[in-house]
């Protein structure tokens, strides 16, 4: 699903307008439409409704809402926030369709806004795409006001302030939402850690724009959804064996870092690969035996960390090099020298990335389709620092672009950067997969699937949403707090089911 821009989604009503044909008024109440029958499934007409309204067509999706609202017997209120501001044509519109049994405020100074009971439902129709700047004055106010109480807010669209494409600045007013229901499309400052925050649990309304816009409109940025990865990821067929599912060497662990890397083995063999050689130090070589008996091992000549990689590195359909590997000297001579020879795909993590970051030449060996998994701090060593989220996207775009590769940029909803600018967002996975070996466990699905055969871009968005949705079924059952990245790898059977149903 591509994520379209505040622009965009003005020419997508634009187009949609013309070309349907519908009026802008119609649209309106098609949008208002959406958001009433959500609304209606969720809550019951108990609770005080107060919507907040601003001068443009996001206060007259309020105005309409709360006349829908009004007529399936709820209890609505509307308070407007348009003092000296002149009204959108659809706005006003909407106003004149107000019941006069509606209660409306007019706000001119924080005195007049109504006190908010915790019981209250707030619905945020101050401002939506057309914000043009920062919130300040009774806007910021307002904002305030609705932030400090303890009534469940609803924004329409997008939490007023918060931009849907651009840098917010840092301590500008902006509505912290429950939850936001947003037409079409969802943000890009939905997906990203700076912004997302303010939006609460998001969900997407179809208001019908037209699909030859969305179609055509050009986006680098995707949401990343079931549909897609349905096509990708196939049932197995009959009469394959072991050897049809590829063999993939995972390389890893360092003293006290075993674990890891074991981590990582569990998870390539639950993502279906078809043979596994898993290469340690010597430290690890029994461990590994016991805790992967699935698995085949290899030791390196070394007791505590990789000083080699195997002489025979092309019997293998992926390489996934990093859990636990620690950053010695000799472990980075040894990816060097590795890096010189002709190699099979490679998916690399951790202290790789970190050696990488550590060694500019290595890092422009770098074989072409590698695909990276840093968390942002290690994208930021291999990278620059960004100054802010969407600086960081930027940075992601230029990386892939300049080497070649795949970056999965780890977070709450994961990014997959690819070598031709586009960037993919995960949907799936949970906060109770922030704990460590998670991050290992990917890197195992990933070279497990490469080794599978799918391409680097289908092995980046199936494994990443597996990997989540895994976190996710596993949640359900242990909850976030005890969740441990073992869970993931139990789960990933049931993720795999999911999927393929
Ligand atoms: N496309 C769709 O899919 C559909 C979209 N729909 C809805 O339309 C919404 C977009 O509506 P919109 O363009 O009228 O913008 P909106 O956010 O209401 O505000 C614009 C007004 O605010 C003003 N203003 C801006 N910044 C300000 C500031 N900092 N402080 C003070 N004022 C500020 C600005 O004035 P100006 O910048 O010119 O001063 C202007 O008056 C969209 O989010 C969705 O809810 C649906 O109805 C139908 C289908
Ligand atoms: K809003």
């Amino acid at each position: 699903m591509k994520i379209l821009t505040a622009a965009q989604t003005r020419e997508a009503d634009a187009y949609t307008i013309a070309h349907e044909p519908i009026s802008s008024i119609d649209l309106m109440e098609r949008a208002a439409g959406a958001l009433v029958q959500w609304i209606e499934k969720e809550y019951g007409p108990e609770q005080p409704w107060y919507i907040f309204c601003g001068p443009g067509n996001n206060g007259g999706d309020g105005l309409a809402v709360a006349r829908l609202l009004f007529q399936r017997a709820y209890d609505v209120q509307v308070v407007l926030v348009t003092e000296g501001q002149n009204h959108s044509p659809d706005f006003q519109q909407n106003l004149n369709r107000l019941p006069t049994e509606i209660p409306v405020t007019r706000t001119a100074s924080p005195d007049d806004l109504p006190s908010l009971l915790s019981y209250a439902m707030v619905l945020d129709g101050l401002f939506g795409s057309g914000l043009s700047r920062p919130l300040v004055g009774l806007h910021a106010q307002a904002v305030q006001h609705i932030n400090n109480s303890a009534a469940t807010v609803i924004a329409i669209d997008l939490p007023s302030g918060l931009f849907a494409d651009a840098p917010t600045p840092t301590d500008s007013a902006v509505v912290e939402a429950d939850v936001t229901l947003s037409f079409e499309r969802p943000k890009l400052a939905f997906l990203l850690p700076e912004s997302g925050s303010f939006v609460g649990k998001w969900h997407v309304l179809p208001i019908g724009l037209h699909p030859d816009f969305l179609n055509k409109a050009d986006s680098p940025y995707s949401l990343l959804t079931p549909e897609r990865l349905k096509e990708v990821l196939k049932p197995r067929l009959k009469f394959t064996h072991k050897g049809t599912y590829g063999n993939a060497l995972l390389v890893g662990g360092s003293y006290g870092k075993i674990g890891a890397i074991t981590l990582a083995a569990k998870a390539a063999l639950r993502a279906g690969v078809g043979l596994l050689t898993v290469q340690t130090p010597m430290v690890g070589y029994s461990i590994l035996q016991v805790a992967v008996p699935e698995a085949m091992a290899l030791s390196d000549a070394h007791e505590q960390h990789i000083t080699a990689f195997p002489e025979e590195v092309n019997q293998y359909q992926c390489i996934g090099i990093g859990p636990g590997l620690g950053q010695a000297a000799d472990t980075a001579l040894a990816l060097e020298k590795l890096f010189r020879q002709a190699l099979p795909p490679l998916v690399l993590d951790a202290d790789a990335l970190n050696l990488l970051a550590l060694d500019r030449q290595l890092l422009r060996n770098l074989p072409a389709n590698s695909i990276l998994t840093p968390h942002p701090k290690e994208f930021e060593r291999l990278a620059s620092p960004a100054k802010h989220d969407y600086h960081r996207l930027q940075l992601l775009k230029d990386f892939c672009q300049e080497h070649e590769c795949y970056v999965v940029l780890k977070g709450y909803h994961t990014c997959i950067g690819t070598p031709t600018g586009e960037c993919y967002f995960n949907t799936t996975g949970n906060p109770g997969m922030a704990t460590g070996g998670t991050g290992d466990t990917l890197t195992g699905i990933l070279a497990g699937l490469r080794a599978q055969g799918f391409s680097p871009l289908d092995t980046c968005l199936v494994g990443v949403y597996l990997h989540g949705l895994a976190g996710d079924l596993a949640a359900e059952q242990e909850g976030e707090y005890a969740l441990i990245a073992s869970d993931v790898t139990q789960y990933l059977g049931k993720a795999f089911q999911q999927l393929l149903q």
